[in-house]
């Protein structure tokens, strides 16, 4: 074959493979979105809350939660015990929706146990809290701390549905869920993307240096302590 017909059929095989790649992934997309609302309103509705309670603001009040898609590529690792996957953090979302390739990486910080693996289960997903649903919720679901390690001999995929409030919507505690026994934990923040670029530049440490009072159990330690 010649090296112009060569470069066609390359040429030709990718636009094919991108045709289908970009299908399944926009059905992906559509179908983690109803999953992701149906998964936040669920948890929403546990304390109380419903759509009514949280009207995006927008021009009819109509504003659509927004997503991320996100692609995650860890090549073995001669050496794991040197690199890390991704570093210790929880995510910007309100929730995120993770599928993992069948190698094990993913591990979950939990007070009192440290890190433990979270592996892989054949037709299940993981769901993170994420750190505007512990806002949403003035901390009643928590924004969970996790890592990616690496592993030695294979490679890992992952594939994160990372889903948020529509942009430019303030992001506060639920007013019905305060009181004067309950004070907002947290100030509003600006929006997705603010919280995002605060989280850069302060790391981990962006959920905590928002809030505005300590935990109460922490009060009650700290109060022991100092008996
Ligand atoms: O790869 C994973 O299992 C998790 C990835 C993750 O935590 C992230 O992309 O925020
Ligand atoms: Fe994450």
């Amino acid at each position: 074959m010649s090296n112009g017909k060569q470069a066609y059929l390359c040429f030709a095989l990718t636009n094919v493979l991108i045709f289908f790649f970009s299908s399944i992934t926009e059905e992906y997309e559509k179908e983690l979105g109803r999953l992701s609302s149906r998964l936040t309103w669920i948890m929403l509705a546990s304390l109380g809350i419903s759509k009514e309670d949280v009207k995006w603001p927008g021009p009819k009040g109509d504003n659509q939660e927004a997503h991320v898609l996100q692609l995650n590529s860890y090549p073995a690792c001669p050496h794991p015990d040197r690199a890390m996957g991704l570093v210790p953090h929880t995510d910007s979302t309100l929730v995120s929706i993770i599928h993992q390739s069948k190698i094990c990486g993913l591990q979950v910080f939990q007070e009192g146990t440290g890190w433990f693996r979270v592996p892989p289960v054949p037709g299940a997903m993981v769901v993170n809290v994420g750190d505007l649903m512990h806002i949403l919720s003035n901390g009643s679901y928590v924004s969970v701390l996790h890592r990616v390690l690496v592993n030695q001999t294979q490679h890992r995929l992952s594939v994160v549905y990372n889903y948020g409030p529509p942009d430019n919507v303030p992001i506060s505690p639920i007013p019905k869920l305060l009181s004067a026994s309950h004070p907002a934990l947290y100030p509003p923040v600006t929006n997705w993307s603010e919280y995002v670029d605060t989280k850069a530049k302060l790391k981990g440490k962006a959920l905590a240096s928002l809030r505005l009072y300590e935990p109460l159990t922490k009060l009650i330690v700290l109060f022991r302590r100092s008996e």
